[in-house]
């Protein structure tokens, strides 16, 4: 569904269109990124068959047993691999920790780079070997979207078309698998419990893969929690900290949550997978001359993304 507010865009018609069609896309992109921070994105080669199989695994995942789960959830890995517990992650500012456990996908290096020893290895869940190879293929996908998506947006800020280029080649992204469990007893629920927390991305961009469940919502700029609707296959993208930093503030980490649903529909489980796009840990934050003037004065101070993100870890908990 498209609205102006978040409007629905065709990533064919960048990857694929003429020098005018590539224009029209940066443009419309970089437009609901500076409005709503939010788009939805048809034509993006992912099949529908590795859609489906991707959430048949993450079902699997969280079906597993307890104990099984509870082996693969290393604390000084920061929730940044294999699987994370109900109860660890707190939205910034909130008291409740989210109602949600997950699974976490990161980089894997193969082509010689040193930043491979940055990364901590990926957990290899032996239970359903599919598991890993349909995860790591979403990977690869989501991310090469998400590059096309960032020359389009280096067009619309005046910046060489190949800026992001080198800075998210073997970047920090994270996948990450949420199963939203289903609650047994919602009167035993502290009163500010919730599925997810409002809160701001902390990276460049999100990719949210099959986000056709209820229960996602974006505050807009009046104040009003918008639910998001989009079509089944479409992605949901949404800008990040990270960028928003970069461009000071020009385009748009908006805040969202996800709401717990109806009471009949309690039980049931929602399951999402977004696509964290982050950059190298060296990659400069500073933001960008074009974005500071007279009527735009300079809002952040000067850090990297991986100075960044580990600030910003120890505020939802995940890291101590
Ligand atoms: O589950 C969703 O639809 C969104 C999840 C989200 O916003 C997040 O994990 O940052
Ligand atoms: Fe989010």
């Amino acid at each position: 569904m498209s609205s102006p507010y978040i409007p629905c865009l065709d990533l064919g018609s960048y990857i694929n269109g003429t020098e005018e069609q590539k224009l029209k896309f940066s443009n419309d992109l970089g437009l609901a990124f500076t409005n709503s921070g939010f788009v939805t994105i048809t034509n993006h080669g992912i099949s529908q068959d590795l859609i489906d199989k991707l959430y048949e695994n993450i079902k699997g995942v969280f079906s597993l047993p307890t104990a099984v789960k509870q082996h693969y959830e290393k604390p000084e890995l920061a929730g940044q691999r294999g699987y994370t517990s109900a109860g660890k992650e707190t939205a910034k500012g909130a008291k409740t920790a989210d109602l949600k456990e997950f699974w976490q996908i990161g980089q894997v290096v193969s082509d010689g780079d040193v930043i491979k020893s940055e990364y901590p290895e990926n957990e290899f869940l032996k239970e359903i070997p599919d598991f890993n190879t349909v995860t790591r293929e979403i990977y690869v996908q989501l991310e090469r979207n998400g590059k096309y998506l960032l020359r389009a947006i280096a067009t619309y800020l005046n910046l060489p078309v190949d800026y992001f280029d080198k800075h998210v080649h073997n970047g920090n992204s994270i996948l990450r698998g949420i199963h939203y469990f289903p609650i047994e007893n919602p009167d035993a629920l502290p009163a500010d419990a919730v599925r997810a927390g409002a809160h701001e991305d902390i990276n460049l961009i999100t990719l949210l893969i099959g986000a056709s469940a209820d229960g996602l919502e974006v505050l807009t700029a009046q104040g009003e929690w918008l639910p998001i609707k989009a079509h089944h296959s479409d992605l949901v993208v949404n800008v990040g900290d990270m960028l928003q930093r970069l461009t000071n503030n020009k385009l748009k980490s908006t805040t969202h949550r996800v709401v717990n649903p109806p009471r009949e529909l309690m039980k049931t489980s929602r399951y999402s997978v977004p696509f964290f796009l982050h950059p190298r840990s060296d990659m400069d934050l500073t933001s960008l001359p074009s974005c500071i003037d007279e009527n735009h004065p300079k809002l952040f101070s000067d850090m990297t993304a991986g100075e960044y993100l580990d600030e910003r870890l120890r505020e939802i908990g995940l890291k101590k």
